[in-house]
């Protein structure tokens, strides 16, 4: 399959290390904006949406967790980058594990935040693709919101989480589906043991949508891996813990 031109934006001095991110299902390259003030001019952050989100093309669906690894060795080629550091979130993970066991000479270090080697059932994906299909993305966002972010930082900081809300709505309901039918599809348990990248396992104390068990699940395959739980988050954990997020992924990739 032809890979999708993804759509990314770079920002960061040139000559310090690469750091692609690789976004959850739902989002666009804007998730990671409260990691880019933290991060300062310590790396070259390349921010990409995924195809059927943000800015990328939109091809119809089914997609699979490989075509979305294609179109980031795409992107690399494209940028002229050889090797670089890779942090996904969720589905920004789940192609970061497919990279590092199937393109291990592109990825340096990895980090793999509130994701999952496997993610059954595969029904329940299948029919959120159904759904977004047929009724579009508005009436699944409070949902999602409800897997993003704990009750209380929903509760506390309103403001935060609306722009949030409006990302969810604008992602177009076929690259939304065909990101659940990748998922619905998506089992890396065996690639796992091919990663030598060192890598980085944060796992949201609280996220319902991929809970602690399976980063620990990545973090028992992945022989070169470290796992940090981290307090007072849910899905995306780099929203909700800023600091403690960036902290930990800058000390990872310029250790
Ligand atoms: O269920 C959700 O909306 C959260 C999620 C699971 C995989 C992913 O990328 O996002």
């Amino acid at each position: 399959m032809t890979a999708t031109t993804l759509f990314q934006r770079t920002t960061g001095p040139l000559g310090a290390p690469f750091l692609l991110l690789g976004g959850s299902l739902g989002s666009n390259l804007d998730m990671w904006r409260p990691q880019l003030p933290r991060f300062g001019d310590r790396l070259r952050v390349v921010r990409f949406d995924h195809r059927g989100h943000g800015g990328s093309p939109v091809p119809a669906g089914p997609y699979r967790i490989e075509d979305l690894g294609r179109d980031v060795i795409a992107l690399l080629d494209r940028l002229g980058i050889e090797r670089t550091s890779y942090c996904g979130l969720s589905l920004g993970g789940m192609v970061g594990m497919w990279l590092a066991a199937h393109a291990p000479e592109r990825i340096d270090r990895l980090v793999l935040i509130c994701t999952a080697a496997h993610l059954p059932p595969a029904d329940g994906w299948l029919a959120r693709a159904e759904q977004v299909r047929a009724v579009g993305m508005a009436p699944v966002a409070d949902a999602v919101l409800g897997r993003w972010f704990t009750p209380r930082f929903r509760a506390a900081l309103p403001a935060r989480v609306a722009p949030y809300r409006a990302m969810i709505a604008a992602c177009p309901a076929e690259g939304y589906a065909g990101g659940c039918e990748a998922i619905a599809a998506m089992d890396l348990r065996e690639d796992l043991h091919r990663i030598g990248a060192p890598t980085l396992v944060i796992a949201g104390a609280d996220d319902p949508a991929s809970p602690p068990e399976h980063g620990e699940r990545i973090h028992e395959g992945i022989r070169d891996s470290r796992l940090v739980v981290v307090p007072n988050a849910a899905h995306l954990a780099n929203v909700e813990q800023p600091d403690t997020i960036a902290q930990l992924i800058s000390d990872h990739v310029t250790d």
